[in-house]
């Protein structure tokens, strides 16, 4: 299966793949967070849904739960890549920039995966020039950049939807997402800067990010957002 994120794609960020049949109604694709499941490669074996699958095992010094070794976490996001149904992997811009980093993105490409590459600040949003060179690095070293901060208030989330415009404009792939309260808008009004992924539980108890809206109501408000006005 494929995903070339040329248009906004919304995943459903799922630890468990069972979630595909109702997610199929609203996603483009889910977002497995290996790192949150049990026994992912094997769930992986037996998915026999539809939707194709972006794979995220996020290591703890990231904001996730994998405490495998570096090398156990990222063979088993390759292993993962090898699936069919795996289109996509997430890998986060510090671990690209190793080693280990380069040669797993060089092996989930061989398997057929894209790469999105990314990065998290649970804490702030960092200043706007900050944010520039870090969409730079993230989409330079991904089929997709990646850049997801936390927002305290409505100028945090202005800078994130002003710099995904430009890096959009100068042709660069992103995705870009304020977490937290005064950033939840911007999960629905960041595609019409050019954000081209989009993350939310089928249901609101089991997000995996602060501020996330679920499935069904992050799907409308793109829409709503995306659809042009009746004259
Ligand atoms: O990086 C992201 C974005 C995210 O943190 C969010 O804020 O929706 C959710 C994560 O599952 C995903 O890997």
């Amino acid at each position: 299966m494929d995903l070339s994120f040329d248009s906004f794609v919304l995943t459903a960020s799922t630890a468990d793949l069972d979630d595909e049949p109702a997610a199929r109604a609203h996603a483009d694709a889910l977002e497995f967070r290996m790192d949150l499941a049990t026994d992912p490669l094997d769930a992986l074996d037996a998915y026999d849904g539809a939707l194709p699958i972006l794979a995220t095992n996020r290591a703890e010094w990231e904001g996730g739960e994998s405490t495998e070794s570096e090398r156990d976490r990222l063979d088993a996001l390759v292993s993962a890549a090898e699936h069919d149904a795996v289109a996509a992997v997430d890998i986060e811009l510090a671990t690209l920039r190793t080693d280990l980093g380069g040669e797993i993105a060089e092996r989930a490409r061989a398997a057929g995966a894209v790469v999105v590459a990314s990065v998290h600040d649970f804490e702030r949003t960092p200043a706007r020039s900050e944010l520039v060179t870090l969409l730079r690095k993230v989409a330079h070293h991904g089929d997709v950049g990646k850049l997801a901060v936390t927002a305290h208030t409505k100028r945090d989330a202005l800078k994130l939807l002003e710099v995904t415009e430009r890096a959009t404009a100068w042709g660069d792939r992103v995705a870009t997402i304020a977490m937290g309260e005064s950033g939840r808008h911007t999960r629905a009004v960041a595609p019409v800067y050019g954000s081209k992924i989009g993350y939310a539980p089928v249901h609101s108890a089991d997000a995996t990010a602060p501020g996330q809206y679920d499935l069904e109501t992050l799907r409308s408000l793109v829409s709503g957002l995306s659809s042009k006005p009746d004259v």
